[in-house]
């Protein structure tokens, strides 16, 4: 192969990928412009998040209100699908990856990937406020949409257990005095509760605001897209789920069902019948 041609080989290796995130070369490694051994030791992991994810450092109190919302979501027991998936599938024999990983894909529109939605949701009734709608108004005809358009769940409202789910409450109380500080301005904050409110006069009870939809709260505020809400979603639940994963696979079961073996499922199928005469069925 002629100099010529490594050398273009050489370049077509180096678009094959393009990446702002990481540089390396032997013995160098910069994240986003900055040397590995520089940030180890000085940066939090939610600083490191925000690094990754947005290209520069946040500050302190960004740092520390973004691990706040990751925190608060970290683990709901088994009662939540995620944990006990995790730990259901750490009964398998399977490694902690794939438990992990196992109950990672649940988390979706309907649990613990709402945030994606409710934040959408949110930045729809914010750019009706820029446009000068009042905060009621603009919420209100956003609800409207919703009831006649897309109808069904409100993303980031409701909670099969909780009649108040106790981790919202506190969050937009964190997020009020973060807003005070001038860390975040408090927008969604003030959206996500005018929604809470509006639903429950419309539905006659309270639809409570739930941790998906207290969370992308938070990353709104902080300026987070909301695919990436779902994705931080995962990051927190991720610690919930390993620390389960971890424990039931140092317990001694193996192959746990959902359920104990005396409470079976509801059979609406046919009743039992006798297996028809050879050469009588229809197929
Ligand atoms: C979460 C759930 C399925 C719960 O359902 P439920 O079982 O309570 O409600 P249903 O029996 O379906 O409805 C009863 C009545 O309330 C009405 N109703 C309920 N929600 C309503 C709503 N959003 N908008 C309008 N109306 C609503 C409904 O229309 C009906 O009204 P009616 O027909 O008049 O009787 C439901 O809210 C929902 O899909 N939410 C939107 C998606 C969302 O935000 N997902 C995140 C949930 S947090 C999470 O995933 C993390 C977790 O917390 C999970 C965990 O542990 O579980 C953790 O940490 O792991």
């Amino acid at each position: 192969m002629s100099d010529a041609e490594k050398q273009s080989g050489r370049e077509r290796g180096e678009h094959w990928w393009q990446t702002g995130i990481i540089e390396m070369s032997p013995g160098v490694i910069r994240l986003r412009g900055y040397e590995i051994q520089d940030l180890i030791g000085r940066v939090s992991f939610p600083a490191m998040i925000w690094l990754m994810l947005r290209g520069e450092l946040p500050s302190e109190d960004q740092a520390a209100l973004l691990g706040i919302a990751l925190g608060a979501a970290v683990d709901h027991g088994p009662q939540a699908p995620s944990i006990a998936i995790a730990r259901m599938a750490a009964t398998c024999g399977v490694g902690i990856n794939s438990a992990m990983a196992s109950a990672i894909n649940v988390l979706g529109d309907v649990h613990g990937g709402a945030g994606e939605q409710a934040l959408s949701f949110y930045g729809d009734i914010a750019m009706a406020i820029d446009g000068e709608a009042a905060l009621g108004d603009a919420v209100s005809a956003r609800l409207d949409r919703f009831f006649i358009e897309e109808k069904g769940y409100v993303p980031g409202l409701g909670h099969r257990f909780h009649p108040v789910d106790p981790r919202a409450p506190r969050l937009l109380e964190l997020t009020r005095e973060f807003a005070a500080r001038g860390v975040v301005n408090g927008r969604f904050a003030d959206i996500a509760e005018a929604v809470e409110a509006q639903v429950a006069r419309r539905k006659g009870k309270v639809i409570p605001l739930n941790i998906d939809g207290a969370t992308a709260v938070i990353y709104g505020e902080l300026g987070f897209p909301p695919p990436l809400t779902r994705g931080l979603f995962v990051l927190s639940r991720s610690v919930g789920i390993l620390a389960h994963a971890w424990e039931q696979s140092q317990q001694s079961e193996r192959n746990k069902g959902p359920l104990p073996r005396e409470w079976l499922w509801a059979y609406t199928g046919m009743p039992a019948r006798p297996l028809p005469e050879e050469g009588a069925t229809s197929g």
